[in-house]
């Protein structure tokens, strides 16, 4: 019996079936070899303020590592967008499934899309990322804290609090909402964060058993796009605190990438590409992160708080 561990979620709950669908496929085994185990974490908890301020990524990994240490699970499936960079020791993360779609979606009652929203709407995000982004292409628009799963969003936006939002395209899909999608953001002009739409799998790294299971269902392109965007968000600090964009593309064992570094206010910005052999994702993302680093200097990451 191989035991899953994952949010309570309903997207968390969709990408743990995900993971056991794919190690059944794999292994040829049935639902009763597999436990499904939800875990309510911190970061579920705490819904009235940014993550941000309360503590950043680790809210939504720390209550599943715990489990991870203690033997109540023997994996932990996440979305990569809320891994930390570094993972306490003893833990990895080995395995990515196949990507979902890297896009973001706005979703509105009443405008097409951002540039169709009239003058000076509030618009829901609690991502720093989106909310400099959305801020870049409407300063006009009035930008709110917002948080809640797909359901309480698009209650908010029917009661009029917000005239719109966001969500990555990839949940939505996993949760058969894509219909709610009112537009799809280009990933140049609205970078998706590292590792958006990417699931990966975190265990105890001597469990040769699970390293066993879980090597057929990995996904080769997927690990080194993520390997390339964790150097880059790494090389930055990746802090819940610097809105960063990074995405990696991987095509005949090459492989590009583009990041962002952008201030709250969506005023300032700089923009670093790299290429290279999927051999050096990694490297390829760290020099990337250190390159966009020198280029904005370090004014650029002093007194936004
Ligand atoms: N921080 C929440 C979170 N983590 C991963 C996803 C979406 C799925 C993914 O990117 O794989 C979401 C919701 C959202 O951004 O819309």
């Amino acid at each position: 019996m191989l035991k899953i561990g994952t949010r309570a979620s309903p997207l968390a709950m969709a990408q743990a079936h995900e993971a056991r669908d794919r190690l059944m496929a794999a292994h040829g085994l049935g639902a009763e070899s597999f436990e499904i185990v939800p875990i309510t974490t911190t970061g579920d908890a705490i819904q009235d303020r940014p993550l941000s301020e309360a503590g950043g990524k680790g809210l939504f990994t720390k209550e599943l590592e715990d489990a991870l240490y203690d033997g109540r699970i023997d994996i932990a499936v996440h979305s990569s967008k809320d891994m930390p960079t570094l993972l306490p020791p003893g833990l990895v993360l080995s395995t990515f499934l196949p990507r979902e779609d890297v896009r973001d979606s706005f979703i509105s009652l009443s405008a097409p899309s951002i540039m169709d929203l009239p003058q000076g709407v509030k618009f829901g995000s609690s991502s720093l990322r989106r909310q400099a982004l959305i801020r870049r292409m409407r300063p006009d628009i009035d930008v709110v804290m917002f948080r809640g799963n797909v359901q309480s969003r698009l209650r908010k936006l029917e009661e009029g609090i917000v005239s719109g939002t966001m969500l990555a395209l990839a949940g939505l899909r996993r949760l058969k909402m894509e219909h709610v999608a009112t537009d799809i953001m280009p990933v140049d002009s609205f970078p998706p964060a590292p590792g958006q739409g990417a699931i990966s799998i975190e265990h105890r790294g001597n469990d040769a058993e699970v390293v066993r299971m879980l090597a057929p269902i990995h996904d080769e392109v997927t690990g080194q796009a993520l390997a390339c965007e964790r150097a880059f968000l790494a090389a930055l600090d990746g802090s819940c605190r610097t809105p960063i964009g990074g995405h990696a593309v991987v095509e005949n064992g090459m492989l590009r990438f583009k990041g962002l570094i952008i201030t709250p206010d969506g005023t300032i910005w700089h923009e670093i590409g790299a290429e290279g052999r999927v051999e050096n994702a990694a490297a390829i993302g760290a020099k990337a992160g250190a390159d966009v680093r020198e280029k904005a200097g370090t004014q650029f990451f002093e007194g936004w708080f």
